[in-house]
């Protein structure tokens, strides 16, 4: 290793803060403007465990106000009625079906940029990422290799861009762009459309739809999704709490720290409690140790799993009922700490010999029934799901990273992998850490 290696090194593993950098002083300058007011001294930073983020510049305390939006400066569905593509919207009538919240907004973007420097909104478009590392931007193909709970969700995420993307088209038919004379059809072009989208959907925040002027385009979802530029640099944490929403006496979008943080880190805000695969799936990254990562578990998956372990599941068609009825099926997953208490039951459920929904009511209730359950079919079955989840992290390893021939997998640029691709080897990383420890605490029979 030689000496400007080293070097490079040690200066990509530190914090690098970036204030001088021309997009963000001109999105402070113009929001500024527009009667946006620093409340906490912040500057923007690249960190070298979450990359791009806001930085402490002062000791800022419990109850602090860390950034506070005037009303004007939101991107909401009211705020495209009135802009230049608003008219677009306003010819529905050609339109089958009413919009996605989202893909109102992701076409503002999307028409916004293409109006160049001439959009009012071009300093905020300007302080967008290039590029995404959610699946949305990945081929189909790709995500057939992804564990199986992860392709449901990413191929749907997909589908429902793509069908946005088409849902829009009538509407901009015979549309030209009054400040360019381009057709809508020429301006709208799916790589920018995906764009737009990945944009909202890494980035929106939730509105109270009250909060949001009342407009004629019919929606089919709720009016509850809100694009807050500055606001929208700052990173997920699940160690903070915070207080976000309108208030009423300045009519600014705010954010309050519940807790304090200390001069030069990095200031956090808290998406949800979301497990990795989610964020991976929203957001295209994933917490080193994230209090909500769970490995998601579906009833068929433990059918499977009886199948497999040659354990036959007595009055299967009435127990699946039953467990549907009782609101067992959801939250079936496995977390650090072993199988959710769902699964434990669901699992003895399906194990009982009686047909009587008393004993099946008394496990529901209590986690166990004066109906006995073979302790060593119980353990057969649960090492059978462990063994399951890990043989399909392994396979999706082995496919994503073993022999792949995606394109976009192996030359992304200059030969590195997908942003995406790589970001699904953490988290399989992750999810295995989670099967390791919940093997270790059922070994020590606490689950
Ligand atoms: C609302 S934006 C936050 C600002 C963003 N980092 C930027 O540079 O524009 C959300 C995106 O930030 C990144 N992000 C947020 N929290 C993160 C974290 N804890 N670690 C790594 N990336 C994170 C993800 O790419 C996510 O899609």
């Amino acid at each position: 290793m030689g000496r400007t290696f080293r070097l490079r090194k040690r200066k990509s593993r530190k914090n690098v803060v970036l204030s001088s950098d021309p997009s963000f002083v001109n999105l402070t300058q113009w929001m500024s403007k527009r009667g946006w007011k620093q409340t906490t001294s912040l500057c923007l930073a690249k960190f070298k465990d979450t990359g791009r983020g806001l930085m402490a510049r002062c000791n800022i305390e419990q109850g602090d106000v860390l950034v506070s939006i005037p009303r004007s400066l939101l991107i909401t569905t009211a705020t495209v009625v009135e802009s230049p593509v608003g008219c677009a919207f306003s010819r529905v009538t050609l339109t089958p079906n009413n919009f996605l919240c989202q893909e109102i907004l992701a076409c503002f973007l999307l028409w916004e940029k293409h109006l160049g420097n001439t959009s009012i909104w071009a300093n905020y478009l300007e302080t967008l990422p290039k590029s995404f590392s959610i699946p949305h931007c990945l081929d189909k193909s790709h995500i057939n290799s992804f564990p199986w709970f992860l392709q449901e969700q990413a191929l749907n995420s997909i589908e429902l861009v793509q069908s946005c993307f088409m849902h829009l088209i009538p509407s901009f038919k015979d549309y030209v762009c009054n400040h360019c004379q381009l057709s809508a059809l020429d301006i709208f072009v799916w790589d920018d459309f995906l764009w737009a989208w990945c944009c909202v959907n890494t980035r929106a925040v939730f509105i109270d739809p009250e909060n949001v002027p009342s407009h004629p385009i019919p929606l089919r979802d709720r009016n509850c999704l809100a694009l807050a530029p500055y606001l929208d640099m700052f990173n997920h944490s699940d160690a903070v709490e915070v207080k976000v929403g309108l208030n009423k006496n300045n009519n600014c979008y705010e954010i309050v720290t519940l807790q304090p943080v200390k001069k030069f880190n990095e200031v956090f805000i808290n998406y949800g409690p979301h497990s990795n695969t989610k964020l991976f799936l929203e957001y295209g990254f994933v917490l080193p140790r994230n209090v909500h990562d769970t490995i998601p578990i579906d009833f068929n998956q433990l059918k499977e799993v009886f199948s497999e372990t040659g354990i036959t599941i007595p009055n299967e068609y009435d127990k699946r009922k039953f467990c549907e009825r009782h609101g067992l099926i959801t939250q079936l997953y496995l977390s650090k700490g072993g199988l959710s208490w769902n699964c434990l039951t669901v699992l003895k459920i399906l194990l009982c010999c009686s047909n009587n929904h008393k004993y099946w009511q008394e496990i529901s209730f209590k986690g166990e029934s004066s109906e006995k359950i073979c302790d060593n079919s119980f353990k057969i079955v649960k090492e059978g799901i462990f063994r399951k989840i890990s043989k399909d992290l392994l396979k999706s390893h082995n496919l994503i990273f073993g022999e792949c021939s995606h394109s976009c997998c192996t030359f992304w640029q200059e030969g590195k992998r997908h942003p995406t691709v790589e970001m699904c080897r953490v988290l399989i990383h992750r999810l295995k850490s989670i099967l390791t420890s919940a093997s270790l605490v059922d070994d020590c029979g606490q689950t």
